[in-house]
């Protein structure tokens, strides 16, 4: 399934683009008075080959969760139950990010890749149905309870990993054969900052005092030692960015694996996908890796306050919609931003012509 997902990722359509910029020119604005949301509708008509390109809509989060060995190492002051009870919280819509869904009208999926410890007991709602943006949805695909501690051995197997990337592409294809039209990413994993980080360290090369950030709010000793942790995991491995399966296993964590192979499906499919926070991004390196033209399916929802995220989305070429200091995860940024791509796509099919409209030109 990967290899066939990879050859199904194409370039941009250069037809479609250049009818998106040339529709702009005629809409009752001035030239390039929408900033950088005339780009990203230029960029979506490339994605979808087509001017315009589809409203994102309905959209769908998806949600992958995992638990991380390397807590063992003391890098986040939460215990892993976290992990597993937070699931409690979104299958009962208590989180930030079902309160935001709701906003946003977007359908919520939970995906348990490998959380550690037991899961809450019943769903509020049993079997809701893919796309209801009233129920959140739990879909239980555990390649293994948690990874192994990356500062000792390889987090995963490469089948392990490739697991988990298969089921962040069936998901993707599952969400779209039900009709989304815009997939958000979304993670939960307490310890989960430090494989991002070690990731974007090992994808763009960068030191890891630039890609280690604070997580969930490390002190300032806490802050330290996290970056020892993400220079020893760099020291402990071979990586390759050629072999991105090789590094998601030595390095990364099943939520990371999945939410890359939920970029490569919707990118195979010519669908949208809203990129969250440090997590996302470091995912979204990995689907580089794996397709450089993945990137055309991939929109930055905000500009995370951990610094990895701000290194990753530079060596993607990702300009980021909002910059409002976030550090939840969830897909909570990526919901916040989803009005404004939906906005971006919504100009080039409602907006008037200087010629249908009678407005003149200058
Ligand atoms: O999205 C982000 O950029 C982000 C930044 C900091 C923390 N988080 C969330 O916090 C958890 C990981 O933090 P930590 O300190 O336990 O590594 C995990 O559940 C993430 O979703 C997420
Ligand atoms: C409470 C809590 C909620 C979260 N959501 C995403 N990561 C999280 C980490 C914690 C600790």
């Amino acid at each position: 399934m990967l290899e066939t997902t990879i050859a199904a990722i194409r370039p941009a359509d250069d037809a479609a683009m250049a009818a998106a910029r040339e529709l702009h020119g005629r809409l009752t604005k001035p030239a390039g008075s929408l900033g950088a949301l005339e780009e990203l509708s230029v960029r979506l008509a490339g994605l979808a080959g087509a001017c315009p390109p589809p409203l994102p809509e309905p959209a769908a989060v998806a949600i992958f969760a995992g638990d991380h060995g390397v807590h063992a190492q003391r890098v986040s002051p939460w215990p892993q139950e976290v992990t597993a009870q937070m699931i409690g919280n979104f299958l009962a819509g208590g989180a930030v990010v079902n309160a935001f869904a709701r906003q946003a009208g977007a359908s919520v999926t939970v995906v348990d890749v490998g959380v550690a410890t037991p899961l809450p007991t019943e769903p509020a709602v049993l079997d809701p149905a893919v796309l209801d943006p009233a129920a959140p949805r739990l879909v239980v695909a555990s390649v293994r309870r948690g990874t192994r501690d990356l500062t000792v051995t390889a987090a995963l197997t490469r089948d392990e990993a490739l697991a988990a990337v298969q089921t962040g592409i069936r998901i993707a294809d599952e969400l779209i054969d039900a009709g989304a039209g815009i997939l958000l990413t979304g993670d939960m994993g307490i310890g989960n900052t430090t494989p991002a980080a070690v990731l974007i360290a090992a994808f763009t090369g960068a030191d890891p005092l630039d890609t280690t950030g604070r997580g969930t709010g490390v002190d300032d000793p806490t802050y330290a030692h996290k970056v020892a942790v993400v220079r020893a995991a760099l020291a402990r491995h071979t990586l390759d960015p050629a072999d991105p399966l090789g590094v998601l296993a030595a390095v990364g964590g099943l939520e990371h694996a999945a939410l890359a192979g939920l970029i490569l499906g919707a990118a195979a499919r010519r669908t949208p996908v809203l990129l969250d926070g440090v997590i996302a991004v470091s995912a979204a390196l990995a689907a580089a890796a794996f397709a450089p033209d993945a990137v055309c399916a991939m929109v930055a929802g905000h500009r995370s306050a951990e610094p990895g995220a701000t290194v990753a989305l530079r060596h993607l070429g990702l300009d980021p919609l909002i910059d409002l200091g976030l550090r939840l995860g969830e897909g909570t940024g990526a919901l916040l931003a989803l009005p404004v791509v939906t906005g971006a796509v919504r100009v080039l099919h409602e907006v008037a012509t200087f010629d249908s409209a009678g407005v003149a030109e200058k």
